[in-house]
């Protein structure tokens, strides 16, 4: 939180009286105070988060937003209360690290280096099976996958030996921001896979009934969205498909899916203390405010989730009400700061 330049000086009420109640005089410096949040956003993102309803709802609660200038220097800027950022490049990444090591009091969203984890296909889904959510109503586990880095004979002998089921999806290893590295193929057999780019992981494709849900996180808020996703291959069609076919950003839709036009069993969404579960130990595992989970649940069970993708600093455009939650998610980091402070004097 930061103090308004017209702070009164005294316990002096607009009348000229001077009073002792220290409380309305609280009560004035807290309504003066402001949260300044500096952005760097690609402007993809701007346009889609910072919505006008957005800004008008954080002007009535004295939260700004403050664009920040890549070509000057970071802590020549602000002062800030929060950065939020969502950059592509690791120079970016380096700046903001330098940035939080001299300013500590500044809160950064999020760190580069837990970003750093979820760019990269495979420690982002690190030990997440390993997760204990027992009492939670289900199950949660990733794909089984491995990771190709050269296009050679061994390697793709090393997927049998891996044990990996056709069809697989290739995904590139790293999640760099560009079209590329979202350009997603399934491969129905081995020898197609020489075909692929690598670096790249390989991983099971799971029967999931065509629905993904999609696991919004802004703090400890947690909001569910169903999208449309792949139909189920069937076992006749492992058989005669061969080859590898790219596949369009099916779930990136901003339509969500109208649960009344899909099986039940499919469009359930899942469980709400296993979400809860996943969120706390992801949120504390990952060191990560803001990010999505791809979910799906496998065909044919009830309470059995696969977690497929996890993104940083989503489509919170398309998640319902964001504005108001992201409010309320600034609002509760101004008020930790404040109880820090009177803690600390
Ligand atoms: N293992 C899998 N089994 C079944 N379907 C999958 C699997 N992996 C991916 N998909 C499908 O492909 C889509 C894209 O995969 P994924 O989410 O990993 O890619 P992405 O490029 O990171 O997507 P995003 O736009 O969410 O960042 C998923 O939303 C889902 O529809
Ligand atoms: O806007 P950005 O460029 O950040 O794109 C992100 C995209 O949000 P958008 O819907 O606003 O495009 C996200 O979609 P949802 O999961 O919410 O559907 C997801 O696809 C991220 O992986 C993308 O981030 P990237 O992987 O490219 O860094
Ligand atoms: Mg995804
Ligand atoms: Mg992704």
């Amino acid at each position: 939180m930061r103090d308004n330049n017209m702070m009164p000086k005294g316990n002096e009420t607009d009348d000229g009286e001077v009073g002792l109640n220290t409380t309305s005089f609280e009560q004035v410096q807290q309504q003066q105070k402001k949260l300044v949040i500096g952005y760097a956003l690609t402007s993809k993102k701007k346009m889609s988060f910072l919505q006008p309803k957005l800004e008008v709802l954080a002007r009535k609660k004295g939260i700004s937003f403050v664009s920040i200038d890549q070509d000057k220097p970071l802590s020549e800027q602000g002062p800030f209360d929060v950065v939020l950022h969502k950059l592509l490049g690791n120079e970016w990444h380096d700046v903001i690290e330098d940035y939080q090591q001299k300013h500590p009091e500044v809160t950064v969203l999020d760190p580069p280096c837990a970003i750093q984890r979820i760019y990269n296909r495979q420690s982002m889904l690190q030990g997440i099976a390993d997760i204990n959510l027992a009492d939670c109503d289900g199950m949660i586990c990733v794909p089984k996958q491995m990771v190709v880095l050269k296009n050679t004979t061994s390697s793709t002998n090393e997927v049998a030996e891996a044990g990996l089921n056709f069809p697989l999806v290739a995904k590139p290893l790293l999640v760099d921001g560009t079209a590329k590295s979202h350009q997603l193929f399934l491969a129905y057999d081995r020898l197609s896979l020489a075909e692929l780019e690598p670096p790249l992981v390989l991983q099971e494709f799971v029967n999931h009934g065509g629905v993904l849900f999609k696991v919004f996180v802004v703090g400890d808020v947690i909001k569910v969205v169903r999208r449309f996703s792949l139909p189920n291959v069937s076992n006749c069609e492992k058989e005669k498909v061969a080859g590898v076919f790219q596949f369009p950003r099916v779930s990136s839709s901003a339509a969500s899916v109208d649960k009344t036009d899909l099986d039940p069993r499919v469009a359930e969404l899942p469980p709400k203390p296993l979400l809860e579960g996943l969120v706390r130990e992801l949120r504390n595992r990952l060191g990560l405010r803001l990010f999505n989970i791809d979910m799906i649940r496998e065909h044919g069970s009830r309470d059995v989730f696969y977690v497929i993708d996890i993104n940083y600093f989503p489509g919170y455009g398309k998640m319902p009400d964001y504005e108001q939650v992201f409010i309320d998610f600034f609002l509760s980091l101004a008020q930790a700061k404040h109880n820090k402070i009177q803690c600390v004097s």
